[in-house]
């Protein structure tokens, strides 16, 4: 049958993508990317600056989720937490298929390749950033995959895992009738979505190992990554 939006989905998209474009991490921290030395340590800083100002955009994202901000204030945090590093590896893999500001994507790539990160995580890394590249995802599919991923209700530690189930069905239901009316010629198109989230999943191990490292190196954190990564 003829697959259309509704005026509510229509008013809850639009929503989420202006919360998406509107929470974006500032200029003059991005544009220290073509800027800095490409020293080991140079690029370990300036990846630890742009993660914490990206989870501080994340959050202000994640605030203005509809009904978000109703749920649980411990199963906020707990939501926040469990989906940072998944909401991260989405976001800055949408900024490399969506060609960033001149060079930033080459500059970008070179500097996570040479900031102590073990090749073993390099690998996986980049075919997750090349398998999003792949899908040439739309803004609005970017967003509603950012928001469904940070409603997901098995994470650790949340409590009324229903509630964020109410939340996170809509949009799911929402992402597919988007697929199939954006991507007519690709009927697997939201089922590949939905596998880039179960690759995410595989990413948190990997990013848990990445950490380690880093740290027995005596690599230093900022105070809110070291939060909501729940290090040092
Ligand atoms: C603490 C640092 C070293 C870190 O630890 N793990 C990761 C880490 C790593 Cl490598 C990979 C994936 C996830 C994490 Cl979470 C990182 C660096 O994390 C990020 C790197 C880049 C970006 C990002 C996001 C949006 C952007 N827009 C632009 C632009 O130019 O417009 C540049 C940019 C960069 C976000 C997080």
């Amino acid at each position: 049958e003829k697959v259309a939006i509704t005026k509510e989905q229509d008013a809850l998209v639009k929503l989420i993508v202006e919360a998406y474009n509107k929470h974006q991490i500032p200029q003059d921290v991005t544009k220290k990317l073509l800027q800095e030395q490409y020293s080991t340590e140079e690029n370990f800083l300036l990846l630890t600056e742009i993660a914490t100002s990206q989870v501080q955009v994340l959050v202000e994202f994640t605030k203005n989720i509809p009904g978000f901000l109703s749920l649980d204030h411990e199963d906020q945090i707990a939501l926040l937490k469990g989906s940072a590093v998944e909401a991260m590896f989405l976001r800055s893999a949408q900024v490399f298929s969506r060609k960033m500001p001149k060079g930033h994507t080459v500059v970008l790539e070179e500097r996570i390749r040479k900031s102590g990160i073990s090749e073993e995580f390099i690998t996986p890394l980049f075919n997750f950033y090349k398998s999003v590249g792949e899908l040439h995802m739309m803004l609005e599919e970017q967003a509603l995959l950012t928001a469904i991923t940070i409603l997901t209700p098995d994470r650790p530690y949340v409590k009324d895992q229903q509630a964020v189930e109410r939340l996170q069905e809509p949009m799911v239901e929402l992402l597919k009738k988007l697929c199939v009316l954006q991507h007519p010629q690709e009927p697997q198109y939201f089922a590949r979505l939905l596998g880039r989230l179960t690759e995410l999943r595989t990413l948190n191990h990997y990013h848990a190992e990445m950490l380690t490292s880093w740290r027995v190196n005596d690599h230093k954190f900022t105070p809110l990554l070291c939060e909501i990564w729940d290090v040092q």
